[in-house]
């Protein structure tokens, strides 16, 4: 089996069955409707129907831009077709193809927060199709026209551009044109190729095959090289059978008359247009480094598995998720529509494609961040022939394609609402897709301004390495990977690592100047505690934990991070030997879970496994403490399984024994409890006890032990969809941060930023 074989077969397959179920299952379909202001009393109700709704209804009909201020306009885009053209499916009708338009309306919103909603035309009439549209203008910030054929779709756009004031797109067209084009500038980059002289097939003259061929003229690409075919063959100047204006613009002197014919000695080939459309024949006989993108849906023109058979020189795409170089206009709608929706552009124009075009092929040269790698079951796509564009999920896109399209818009002057800060801009809209980046984005900001230099104890692991890399490449400060040089630089090589790069230094144990100070200074500490003098020489020689430790505790380096090769608890102990509690201070792990945008600090989920109503006092002031030092103002539930002495029992007791214990410590923070948890978390809940001291909702929640907190903090995680970072340590005298065993490089570099954080405070 030639190699391209073996890494072009799908990472994924679903069966016929498998689609049916997913798309029947619980409610029908993909999507559903919330509310977005609170629905549940009389008050509620007249605010938000009548009488309150008057006072914003006559704010927008004195001044209609207000719209945007106080309705969904300005984050809503309708997904309309007449089901003319589903996917390469055909014309099957328009509730044929809710489907479709119901997943681009799930993909704005999973991929760049844009609510959508599908609308179904039943008409194949182009003027009733307008008209129907152009009157919907009121409801949307935007019209993402998807699915109808050519050369419909192209009066269709045309004429709703003309009569509406806000971006009409034509996803088939431009969406695909602006991905295929950033997919085919990399695969040119990658063999070689000037687009002067590069010849061009593209099989289908229909919606995207006409905007794919527009943009790469408009790109450089000449004329006279690129010959379009149709179901007909060849679009040849001077033939009449099966043309319109939209193909006889792209007409070439040509003596092709087939497909087969045009494709012999082709440097490049689109598909757009069918399943099977390309045989192997056809394959064959083009250039040699053949760049295919085969983009029909669900089915490829060919597969990658059948070029694979006969040509292992060619870079293949498909417009599917299971291959490899997925060329699929999903990574353009849901970010140019975000752009914009953002600055309230009045259209989509060619600056704007443009400016899509460039951000998505720069980023396909950019290292890969470890979310990728996740989604694509631990293939770490480098730049090359199997990874020419970014993938869907890669968490990068959220920023940078709307910041590029918003850009363009505003200097081609058709920004309603220019930004004036694009740094701001890209920090909210990274925060748009998890709300972890805006907590993490402020942090990581104060680390940069004050770098740091952290010790990255276990960077022999690959993993540790590119966090350590990330770190530095980030500005955060030096990061110190600790290690056998030969070892580190066999795994970087490997891995495709370069270390040689500023904010890098590799410090090995072995022959380091600092050993014997550290072994004394351990033996010191550990003398009395039943250590010899040797235990102290073999923990400094052979243990990367106590090394790395003893590093920050002498001020060698000035945080740490470790815990990919040992469980949390025995990191936590070597640590332990070599670095005291602060005094007055105890020990916690605080685990930080974002969900729907609110951040909840859950304690201890590291340290005690049952703590008694002292200790859980010391937890609750430790994260309290820490919460604030992250920005937020505590408000610490005491939690149990009871509210307020019902129903009572022993662990309740004590957790009421440690609100006691808090009053008479006058602590500066507001607590109470015990407490459930929804009496802690829901407003209204929390109204039944008039009497509980919390002024809202709590941000802290002081767990009644260990179990509870683990349990928790997971199940938050697996089912309720939140972020959950740490445990973070608080409550030690030096910067150290121990994360979970098989962490991603991403949570190594936040836990290495979060002990950068809060070293020296
Ligand atoms: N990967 C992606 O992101 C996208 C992929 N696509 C795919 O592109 C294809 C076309 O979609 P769209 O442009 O919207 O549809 P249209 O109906 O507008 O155009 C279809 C075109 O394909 C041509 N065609 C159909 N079958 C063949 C064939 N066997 N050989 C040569 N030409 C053929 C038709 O020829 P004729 O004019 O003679 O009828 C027509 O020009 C679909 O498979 C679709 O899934 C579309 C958008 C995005
Ligand atoms: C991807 C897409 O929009 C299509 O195939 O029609
Ligand atoms: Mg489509």
């Amino acid at each position: 089996m030639p190699d391209t074989e073996k890494k072009q077969r799908p990472v994924t397959s679903v069966t016929d069955n498998e689609a049916l179920e997913f798309h029947a299952m619980g409610r029908p379909g993909k999507l559903e409707i919330n509310a977005t202001k609170p629905m549940a009393t009389q008050r509620d109700l007249s605010l938000a129907y009548s009488p309150g709704v008057a006072v914003p209804v006559k704010a927008i009909a004195a001044d209609p831009a207000t719209a945007y201020d106080y309705t969904t306009r300005g984050n809503m885009v309708a997904v309309i077709s007449n089901g003319t053209a589903i996917l390469g499916l055909g014309n099957l009708g328009a509730v044929a193809s809710k489907p479709v338009m119901e997943g681009k309306a799930v993909l704005f919103k999973r991929f760049a927060d844009v609510d959508s909603i599908d609308l179904e035309v039943d008409t194949e009439n182009v003027d009733e199709f307008i008209n129907c549209v152009r009157f919907l203008g009121p409801s949307f910030g935007g019209i993402n026209l998807e699915d109808i054929k050519a050369p419909d779709c192209f009066i269709i756009e045309q004429r709703l551009r003309e009569l509406m004031d806000i971006p009409v797109f034509h996803d088939d067209q431009h969406g695909t044109a602006i991905i295929a084009a950033a997919g085919l500038i990399n695969a040119l980059e990658l063999t070689g190729r000037d687009l002067k002289t590069t010849k061009l097939v593209c099989n289908g003259a229909g919606a995207a095959a006409i905007a794919c061929v527009e943009l790469i003229k408009a790109m450089g690409f000449v004329a006279e090289n690129i010959v379009l075919c149709d179901t007909k063959g060849v679009i040849y100047q001077g033939r009449t059978e099966g043309m319109n204006q939209w193909k006889s613009a792209h007409a070439v002197k040509t003596k092709a008359r087939t497909l087969e014919e045009a494709m012999k000695g082709a440097d490049v080939v689109l598909g757009l247009s069918q399943k099977g459309a390309f045989s192997e024949k056809m394959i064959r006989s083009m250039a040699d480094r053949p760049i295919i993108f085969a983009m029909a849906n669900p089915d490829p023109e060919i597969t990658p598995e059948e070029v694979a058979r006969i040509r292992d020189d060619a870079i293949m795409a498909t417009g599917r998720s299971d291959y490899p170089n997925q060329v699929n206009n999903v990574l353009g709608f849901p970010y140019i529509f975000r752009g914009a929706l953002d600055v309230r552009a009045t259209t989509i124009n060619d600056a704007m494609k443009i400016a899509a075009v460039q951000a998505l092929a720069n980023l396909a040269r950019e290292d890969v961040p470890d979310d990728v790698v996740a989604a694509y079951q631990g293939n770490r796509p480098r730049f090359g022939a199997q990874y020419i564009i970014p993938v869907p999920f890669d968490p990068r896109l959220i920023s940078a394609i709307p910041v590029a399209v918003a850009q363009a818009a505003i200097d081609s002057g058709v920004a309603r609402r220019p930004i004036a800060d694009m740094a701001t801009y890209a920090r909210e809209l990274s925060a748009r897709r998890d709300p972890i980046a805006s907590t993490l984005a402020s942090l990581y900001e104060r680390v940069r301004r004050r770098p740091k230099r952290v010790v990255f104890a276990e960077a022999e692991e690959e993993q540790v390495m590119r966090a350590a890399m990330s770190y530095a490449n980030q500005q955060l400060g030096t990061a110190i990977l600790l290690g056998r040089e030969d070892l580190i630089h066999a795994t970087a090589e490997r891995a495709g690592i370069d270390l040689n790069r500023p904010g890098l230094e590799i410090v090995n144990a072995r022959i380091s100047t600092r050993v014997d100070v550290y072994i004394d200074y351990l033996y010191a500490r550990l003398q009395r505690k039943g250590y010899l003098h040797r235990d102290a020489q073999r923990l400094i020689h052979q243990d990367r934990n106590h090394f790395a430790a003893c590093m920050v505790a002498l001020g060698d380096a000035d945080g740490m991070v470790t815990g990919i090769t040992r469980n949390y608890s025995t990191a936590l102990e070597d640590v332990r030997r070599c670095i005291n509690m602060k005094p007055g201070h105890q020990v916690i792990g605080v685990s930080v879970a974002l969900c729907r945008g609110r951040t909840v600090f859950v304690a201890d989920t590291a340290v005690h496994d049952m703590p008694s109503a002292a200790e859980l006092a010391d937890i609750a002031v430790e994260a309290a403490g820490f919460a604030r030092r992250m920005g937020y103002q505590p408000r610490v539930a005491m939690l149990a399984y009871s509210t307020f002495g019902h129903p009572s029992g022993e662990r309740s007791e004590r957790v009421r024994e440690a609100v006691k214990i808090l009053d008479k410590r006058r602590v500066d923070f507001e607590y109470d409890g015990e407490m459930a948890a929804d009496v802690a978390l829901n407003r209204k809940v929390m109204e039944q006890y008039p009497f509980c001291r919390l002024s809202g909702p709590a941000n802290v929640l002081v767990m009644p032990a260990f179990h509870s907190a683990s349990i928790s903090t997971k199940m938050l995680q697996e089912l309720g969809g939140s972020t959950v970072i740490g445990p973070i340590l608080v409550g030690l005298d030096k910067a150290v941060q121990i994360t979970s065993m098989g962490a991603k490089d991403s949570d190594i570099v936040n836990m290495a930023a979060i002990a950068a954080y809060t070293a020296g405070s």
